[in-house]
């Protein structure tokens, strides 16, 4: 945990920018920081702000256009992609099945790692009870789950591997209160046992009282990187509601 010494950091970007491909804007601009194993992040920045740009930087389905990236203190770039994927892995939004069923979804990245029928059903068992997976989703395909149930999937099947670091994208959005909270709670847990969870969202209020630490974009740069307990939430939402203000008049004034 950040409230620890600082050990080696477990991320640690230097001076990373992307550029976009399309516009002269940069998607984000020289940003350095340090994640702690276990930390439990809150990605925070109005649409457009660069969250789910950083997320892919971190899953390396981009690649800085300046800067470093480097993973216990190996640069991004030495680390074969699939083995960097098994240790950090990213839930998007709307993540989809790909044909399969939700039982083949969960049990393929285990698959993946060589790990025996048993031992699979075995992890499934456990995940699916954990995150109150009801059997009879398990024989459903996508079009016979609502999107929440498809954000849960997405959950279970990128925590059967037990990555180091998991980067969440407005991850429970489609879910209930009631279920949104009790993720939360895993995440936390297992956060606290060395997972370190980055997770974006534009809901503050479900995760102020969950995170460690706050990462604040604006227009791609990091404009604040707090231990939670220093963040006065009222003021950060009056300054997100601003923000996003000025952000419409700009594109309105723009017509
Ligand atoms: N593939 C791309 N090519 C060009 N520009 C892109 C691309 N992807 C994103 N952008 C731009 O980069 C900026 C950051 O987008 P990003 O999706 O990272 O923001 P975000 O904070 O995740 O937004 P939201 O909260 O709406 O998901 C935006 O201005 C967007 O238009």
């Amino acid at each position: 945990m950040s409230s620890n010494p600082p050990s080696n950091p477990q991320l640690r970007l230097t001076n990373v920018s992307l550029q976009s491909k399309i516009g002269f804007q940069p998607i984000l601009q020289e940003i350095s920081l340090e994640v702690q194993r276990g930390d439990r992040i809150a990605l925070i920045g109005i649409s457009g702000a660069g969250k789910t740009s950083l997320l892919r930087l971190l899953n390396r389905l981009n690649s800085p256009s300046n800067g470093e990236i480097f993973f216990e203190e190996k640069n991004y770039t030495q680390i074969p992609v699939v083995q960097l994927r098994q240790q950090i892995t990213f839930v998007l939004s709307d993540s989809k099945l790909l044909g399969m069923t939700v039982r083949e979804a969960i049990s393929y990245p285990l698959q993946l790692r060589g790990l025996s029928e048993d031992d699979i059903s075995q992890q499934l068992t456990q995940w699916t009870e954990r995150l109150e997976i009801p059997s009879d989703w398990l024989n459903r395909t996508e079009v016979q789950l609502s999107t929440g149930q498809r954000q849960k999937i997405a959950i279970a099947r990128a925590l059967v591997i037990q990555p180091q670091i998991l980067l969440l994208d407005e991850p429970i959005t489609a879910l209930d209160v009631a279920s949104q909270k009790k993720i939360l709670n895993i995440l936390q847990t297992l956060s606290s046992d060395g997972m370190t969870v980055i997770f974006a969202t534009h809901h503050l209020d479900l995760i102020q009282d969950w995170g460690n630490r706050l990462w604040y974009l604006l227009q791609g740069k990091l404009v604040q990187d707090y231990p939670t307990r220093q963040i006065d939430w009222q003021a950060l939402k009056q300054q997100l509601m601003i923000t996003q203000q000025q952000d419409i008049q700009e594109w309105e004034s723009e017509d």
